[in-house]
């Protein structure tokens, strides 16, 4: 797998010199996109964002030395016998202030502090409780031979103190959550990512709501697909409606998203060579259009400006970056995930805004076009044998590659990267995809989840489940953290530690999706 630095694996420069190449289209946004100015969040909004400042461990972890297991601390040198439970130093802080002294143990609970004077511990398993010994003088046998240091994590073994756990730069996730609650940091720097403007323009568009088509109308599909492709990307959004196919009305609407403080405008249709396509003559009057032609399919006549805002009362001067993604609806879903999401990953601080990409190999033969790179809609799995023997991805084409045809973009988790030959690609070649949603879903195939019959779940969990039934079941889930150390606020609370959440991450990933 690699994270590419480009989009088009398979850059074929236009002919028409109008048109520029997506790679070269993709360069020029990235190169007018400027990372956004970084904002302090509580914990939890850091969710998703990247930081924007190293973070610090201001306190070593496990502050003082812990023990790794449920046992005796003992002094090494005594050896096997019989001594006596002088102190019970269970997580929370028993133990504190007592110090062992040779000829003498103490119990202790996983977590707990090691008292002064013990130098291993036994587990509670290389023991045994001497009968007659009463609760005051409690007495045990250890069984077996200890070293130093056994079992007992010396203090700062999971962290240094002042060590750097969390660097700028770095996508908060769950585990991230976690180490930033294990080191205290409550507020934390980070980039947020833009607010996007969205409007649909066309005199045939009524709203999804409309009961009845009339002849000529249809309802207006881009406008609700990007605000959520934009809330995906974790964006804030300002849906600006639908806006008819009339000059005085867009720039009307176009001034208001402006000034209202955005960072990246989005239109969908209006951008072709229509008599009443006013997107792009009503940007070059607004500010500089970069390109307004790509050598792709679909998406050719994507559209792409630079707006400055003029400083409004409490809104400074800024640059808006303006997308004219085509109407089709195809065309217009394409230009979001291949120019848009990098855009909105580079404002908000990504070190690297590309999409990932992966090669795959085709199920079926696809033609290929013999002018404009295609960027092919498919269904890519992981499959123990991809064809050819060996483990690999699989592409499935979603069918008709039609760019008013948004079925041909539903399930779809990439996009295959077709080459300009204009010949029959045959089932079984490898291409590279472009991963435009998360892989993990595709344990779906057809309608019925799968498991992978190699894979260690219990054989009860390996029937089949269908996708229905996962996504409408409703799933709660409470987590409560039990620990004296928490409560008596002596440690930090795991809910958030790394494994916790990876766990609960991939219990949630595999049973919900
Ligand atoms: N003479 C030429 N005509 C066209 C060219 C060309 O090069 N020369 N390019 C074609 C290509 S490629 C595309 S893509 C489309 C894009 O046109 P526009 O961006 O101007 O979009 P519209 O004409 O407004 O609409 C195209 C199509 O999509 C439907 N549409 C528009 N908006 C929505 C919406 N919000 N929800 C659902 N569907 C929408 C619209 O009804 C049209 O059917 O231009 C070709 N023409
Ligand atoms: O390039 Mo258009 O986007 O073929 O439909």
């Amino acid at each position: 797998m690699e994270v590419t630095g480009g989009v088009s694996g398979v850059t074929v420069g236009s002919t028409n010199p109008s048109m520029v190449s997506v790679d070269e289209a993709l360069r020029t946004v990235l190169a007018v996109a400027q990372g956004l100015t970084p904002v302090s969040v509580p914990l939890h909004e850091a969710l998703g964002k990247v930081l924007a400042e190293d973070v610090r461990a201001p306190d070593p972890l496990p502050p003082y030395p812990a023990s790794i297991k449920d046992g005796y601390a003992v002094v090494v040198s005594d050896g096997p016998g019989e001594y006596p439970v002088v102190a019970e130093a269970r997580a929370g802080n028993d133990g504190l202030g007592v110090t062992l002294s040779r000829g003498t143990v103490a119990y202790v609970t996983t977590g707990g502090p090691i008292p002064d004077g013990a130098d291993a511990v036994v587990q509670v398993e290389d023991t045994e409780p001497v009968e007659e010994s009463s609760l005051e003088s409690k007495r045990v046998r250890v069984l077996v031979k200890t070293s130093k240091g056994t079992d007992i994590r010396p203090v700062g073994c999971d962290i240094e103190k002042d060590a750097v756990v969390l660097r700028s730069g770095e996508t908060v996730g769950a585990s991230e959550i976690g180490l930033l609650a294990t080191v205290g940091v409550t507020m934390v720097k980070v980039y947020h990512p833009p607010t996007v403007a969205i409007l649909s323009t066309g005199d045939e568009l009524v709203e999804p709501t409309t009961k009845i088509l009339n002849r000529g109308q249809i309802r207006d599909s881009n406008r609700a697909m990007i605000l959520a492709a934009a809330m995906q990307q974790h964006c804030k959004v300002l849906d600006l409606g639908i806006v008819r196919d009339d000059e005085e009305e867009l720039e009307r609407v176009m001034n208001t998203a402006v000034s209202a403080g955005i960072d990246i405008l989005i239109t969908s249709g209006g951008v072709s060579m229509g008599d009443r396509d006013f997107v792009k003559p009503l940007l070059k009057k607004r500010g500089t259009v970069h390109f307004s032609k790509v050598c792709m399919k679909p998406g050719k006549p994507l559209t792409f400006a630079e707006i400055i805002a003029k400083p409004m009362e409490d809104v400074p001067r800024k640059k808006i970056l303006a997308f004219g993604l085509p109407g089709n609806p195809v065309s217009c879903l394409v230009c979001f995930n291949l120019f848009v999401v990098p855009t909105i990953r580079h404002l908000a601080g990504w070190a690297n805004p590309h999409l990932l990409r992966v090669q795959a190999r085709i199920r079926e033969p696809i033609k290929t076009d013999p002018f404009r790179p295609e960027f092919h809609r498919a269904i890519v799995r992981w499959q123990t044998d991809d064809g050819s023997g060996k483990p690999g991805f699989v592409a499935e084409s979603t069918g008709h590659q039609m760019s008013s045809r948004l079925l041909s973009m539903k399930s779809a988790n990439a996009l295959l990267e077709l080459p300009t030959t204009g010949s029959l690609m045959p089932a079984g070649s490898s291409v590279s995809a472009i991963i435009i949603s998360d892989l993990s879903a595709t344990a779906t195939t057809k309608n019925t989840l799968t498991f992978d019959p190699t894979s260690p779940l219990p054989a009860n969990a390996k029937k089949e489940i269908s996708a229905s039934d996962s996504r409408d079941s409703e799933f709660k889930l409470a987590i409560l953290t039990v620990s004296d150390t928490v409560a008596l606020g002596a440690g930090p609370d795991r809910r958030y530690d790394t494994s916790f959440c990876s766990l609960l991450r991939y219990i949630c990933q595999k049973y919900l999706g």
